[in-house]
């Protein structure tokens, strides 16, 4: 739904939804490429004062029409809980790497990816908040891998070594026990030679009303 100048509109039934998300994920990418541009640009001071202008111009347009709800959970290939506009896994987020993650068959989770350069923290390296956010998304998508879908109750984060951006990197997840609503997920991140360079601990638990919502395919 969105709403603009007083009426609710459903975009969804008024088109092609899939076409629409589509290109809504076009403008994710673009967007994460600008970001990735005004991070590394070296262009001279009145080409940033035009860029910035016309950057103004654009968003007024975006601005026209506006969601006012949060976008509703779908159900993967793989029976979890995802959206589209989730800031790590969702195509349509800018602020998502996007995390795309496989699961197994054994109900492990794995995913290739590589950080981008809006991604440092201490200067050459990943800031260790986004390797944490990482780390819960995937862990939590372990979990509900294995019928335990749930919101992070704890994460607890190792950094073994600095993490570079643009480089292929390895992160895989998995699901060591449950008790009840609660369940436990170690995971990690590593260079493709199989070096960790950070370790993660994470205590999931279903609310309530989630028991046997997402379970899984
Ligand atoms: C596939 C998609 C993957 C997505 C992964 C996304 C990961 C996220 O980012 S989620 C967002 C970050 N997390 C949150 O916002 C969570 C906010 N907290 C909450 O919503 C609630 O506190 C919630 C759901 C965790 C627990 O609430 P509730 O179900 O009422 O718990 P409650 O009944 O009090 O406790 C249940 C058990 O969990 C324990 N517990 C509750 N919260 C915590 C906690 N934070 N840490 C440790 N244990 C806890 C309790 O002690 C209790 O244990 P026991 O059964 O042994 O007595």
């Amino acid at each position: 739904m969105f709403y603009y100048g007083g009426m609710t509109i459903d975009l969804a039934s008024a088109g092609n939804a899939e076409a629409r998300q589509a290109a809504l994920a076009a403008l994710g990418q673009q967007t994460r490429e600008l970001i990735d541009a005004v991070v590394l640009t070296e262009v001279p001071e009145d080409e940033i004062t035009s860029v910035t202008a016309e950057l103004a111009a654009l968003t007024g347009r975006l601005r026209a029409l506006r969601r006012t709800s949060p976008q509703p959970f779908e159900i993967g290939p793989d029976g979890t809980p995802r959206h589209v506009g989730n800031a790590v896994a969702g195509p349509v987020n800018p602020h998502a790497l996007p995390l795309i993650i496989e699961s197994t068959p054994e109900r492990t989770v794995r995913a290739e990816l590589a950080f981008r350069p809006s991604h440092e923290g201490p200067p050459g390296w990943v800031h260790g908040g986004v390797t944490a956010m990482i780390m819960d998304h995937l862990l939590g998508h372990a979990a509900a891998v294995a019928g335990s879908a749930g919101m992070t109750g704890t994460l607890s984060v190792r950094y073994r070594r600095p993490v570079p951006y643009g480089e292929p990197l390895l992160a895989t997840a998995e699901h060591t026990r449950s008790e009840g609503r609660k369940s436990w997920v170690d995971g990690r991140i590593a260079l493709p030679d199989g070096t960790v360079l950070v370790e993660a601990t994470g205590l999931f638990i279903t609310p309530s009303d989630w028991v046997g919502r997402f379970d899984p395919a």
